[in-house]
């Protein structure tokens, strides 16, 4: 890919403040978290590690950890109030503002009232969030009231669970694990600026994870993740592949799940992901999918040296664990929650108002004509 323009619109290349949370496309290692490397954290760490890690500043030690995992399992329930809002969201709604509605709504339930409440408050939303995100799908789309206290240890595992109906196998709990801690964190992205935006006004972190979740539900951002699988699920092999993939480059359109706003090589988390659709591919006996991704990726290389980001291969895994495809951003949102609650915390710690300028170029000063004047 051509060098990146730095500056100007989108204030691409621009430093808008500090973090210790997260590198991201730095020399070396390419992306960490509080300083340990994510791809050593997605092969040895589970996400409740992680989430741990991002909320509480330190990595657990087992006792911690096994308490951490205790409290997010007993934060599982959803209120009756927050059971109705969700049974009055329509089947045809997109679950990104299903999970946008019902964050804004514990808000009101369970208001964080003052910042000492912010980890309890957290934590509450890491363990929450997959909840919501299944009853409503399930009470939608099959008439059934979940249960949604499960008793399973991982967030990831909970969510497969509930959406199934029954414990998901070592090998998908493995993937989710994975994948959520992939999705974790990523700097100053645009969802996470949102939310250190809102927190920077002393808002509550309901909204903040509010106003978060609606950015990133854009197909330029999380949104890219449902808008691939979308545009290869109908692709019926490698060549068909390449020749539509081809066409959509003739007409100058955007190929979602590709390119980056900082990396300019690759995503180290794309390699992550890929292993892991690979075994599904080979899990559920696939030869069409996995072999047109692997083409839309080698095409993309050639044709614009532009790489897969995060979400492209996170399509076809969550497709061969039979997730249906507009659940895949609200994934992202159970796991980018620990992030962005981070950043705020982060942002309150050492706050001033975020207040850029702009750059006028309006009109000179004029007078205001009377109505009657006017075109
Ligand atoms: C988890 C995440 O949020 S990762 C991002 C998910 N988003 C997507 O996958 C959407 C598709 N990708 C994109 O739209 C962009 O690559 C973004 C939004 C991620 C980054 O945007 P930018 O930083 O503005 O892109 P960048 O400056 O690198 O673009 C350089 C050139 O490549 C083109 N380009 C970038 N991405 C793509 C793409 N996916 N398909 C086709 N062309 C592209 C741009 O149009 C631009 O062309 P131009 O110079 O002729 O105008
Ligand atoms: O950093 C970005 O601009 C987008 C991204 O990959 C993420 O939020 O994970």
């Amino acid at each position: 890919m051509a060098e990146k323009k730095v500056g100007g619109a989108g204030l691409r290349g621009q430093s808008a403040g500090e973090t210790a949370l997260c590198t991201v496309g730095k020399s070396g290692t390419g992306l960490t978290y509080r300083g340990y490397d994510m791809t050593e954290l997605a092969e040895n760490a589970k996400f409740e590690e992680v989430a741990y890690l991002l909320a509480y500043n330190k990595l657990p030690n087992q006792a911690e950890l096994d308490q951490y995992i205790a409290k997010i399992k007993s934060l599982r329930g959803l209120p009756d109030a927050l059971k109705t809002v969700l049974e009055n969201i329509p089947a045809d709604a997109h679950p990104m503002d299903v999970i946008r509605t019902g964050c804004s709504m514990l808000g009101n339930l369970e208001e964080e009232k003052d910042f000492s409440e912010q980890t309890d408050k957290i934590d509450r939303m890491v363990a929450v969030f997959p909840s919501i995100i299944c009853y409503w799908y399930k009470f939608s789309h099959e008439g059934v009231r979940i249960e949604t206290a499960t008793d399973d240890d991982s967030v990831g595992g909970h969510f497969l669970h509930m959406l199934r109906g029954e414990k998901p196998n070592d090998v998908h709990t493995a993937v989710m694990s994975a994948s959520l801690i992939l999705y974790a964190e990523h700097e100053f992205n645009a969802s996470t600026f949102a939310a250190r935006v809102c927190a920077s006004t002393l808002s509550d972190i309901h909204s903040c994870v509010t106003g978060a979740i609606g950015t990133l539900r854009g197909p330029l951002h999380g949104g890219a993740n449902e808008a691939a699988m979308e545009m290869i699920q109908d692709w019926k092999s490698p060549d068909e592949a390449e020749e539509k993939m081809m066409e959509m480059l003739k007409r100058k359109e955007k190929i979602m799940g590709f390119g980056h706003a900082v990396y300019t090589v690759s995503d180290p988390r794309n390699a992550v992901i890929k292993k892991w659709s690979e075994k599904l591919a080979a899990d559920v006996g696939d030869t069409t999918l996995y072999p047109v991704s692997v083409r839309c990726e080698e095409v993309m290389w050639r044709e614009k040296k532009l790489f897969c980001n995060a979400d492209f291969f996170h399509a076809s895994a969550y497709h061969f664990m039979g997730i249906p495809t507009k659940l895949f951003t609200p994934i992202f949102v159970m796991s980018r929650v620990t992030g962005w609650t981070a950043h705020i915390m982060e942002q309150r710690s050492n706050n001033r108002i975020i207040r850029p300028n702009a750059d006028y170029v309006g009109p000179d000063p004029r007078p205001v004509p009377p109505i009657e004047d006017r075109d």
